[in-house]
């Protein structure tokens, strides 16, 4: 089954030297349980997709669906969880606040507890012992454990990742790909724009995006 589904999209920049035609009828399907790559080259365009696939940016032209629905404002958590470039961490929170952000915004899970499912996260990706410090006092690639932990929690039916690995080492980078595979696997639609060659590894397949348009590697 489709969850996520882009048509034709359009997106371009104003700019004084005139405007940027990023997109240029971006079309692509990823169905549930399914985990792909999107590569391409620097500034082609794979961090204005996701902006736009994930409901945070509107197509100029082209329409974009999740689960069959229409996208015009980010949908919910569950629906769609995203990992954006910048990450996006609220920084009055500690990351174990973060990392259950998605779980207390859900209407449907009021009131349950969350301490394991956030404590297990954060082993795995080993950030264990770091739940009650603030974004500010841990390191980049350990904020985007934590936006990572954050974007699964809530085995969201689309799942979109921006560079998920870019701050990562070899020793933490495989487990943050087993946690993407894993959602993948459990049935969320994953799809990450990457450099990295051990995601594209993990991939079921690859999209390339190169002049504005998406193609299959
Ligand atoms: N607000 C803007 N105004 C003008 N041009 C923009 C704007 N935002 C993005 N661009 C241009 O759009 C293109 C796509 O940028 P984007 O960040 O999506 O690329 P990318 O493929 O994610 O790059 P990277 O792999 O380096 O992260 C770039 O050429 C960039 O210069």
């Amino acid at each position: 089954m489709t969850a996520l589904r882009a048509d034709g999209v359009h997106r371009s920049f104003d700019h004084p030297s005139g405007a940027v035609h990023v997109l240029r009828g971006v079309d692509l399907e990823v169905a549930a349980g399914e985990l792909v790559t999107l590569s391409g080259p620097s500034g082609s365009g794979k961090s204005a997709l996701v902006t736009l696939l994930c409901g945070f940016d509107q197509p100029d032209r082209g329409t974009v669906e999740v689960c069959g629905r229409s996208l015009t404002t980010p949908p919910p958590w569950q629906l769609c969880a995203v990992l954006p470039q910048a990450l996006g961490l609220a920084g009055e929170l500690t990351l174990a606040e973060n990392i259950a952000l998605p779980l207390r915004l859900d209407p449907a899970r009021r009131g349950h507890p969350v301490g394991d499912a956030v404590d297990g996260l954060m082993a795995e990706l080993g950030i264990d012992g770091l739940g009650d410090r603030y974004p500010a006092e841990v390191s980049f690639g350990q904020q985007q454990r934590a936006a990572l932990a954050r974007a699964v929690i809530t085995g969201p039916k689309v799942l979109l990742a921006d560079e998920p690995t870019a701050h990562l080492d070899r020793r933490s980078a495989p487990a943050a790909v087993a946690v993407l595979r894993r959602a993948a696997d459990t049935g969320s639609a994953v799809l990450i724009a990457t450099h990295h060659d051990l995601v594209h590894r993990a991939a079921d397949r690859t999209l390339v995006l190169d002049n504005g348009i998406v193609s299959v590697h």
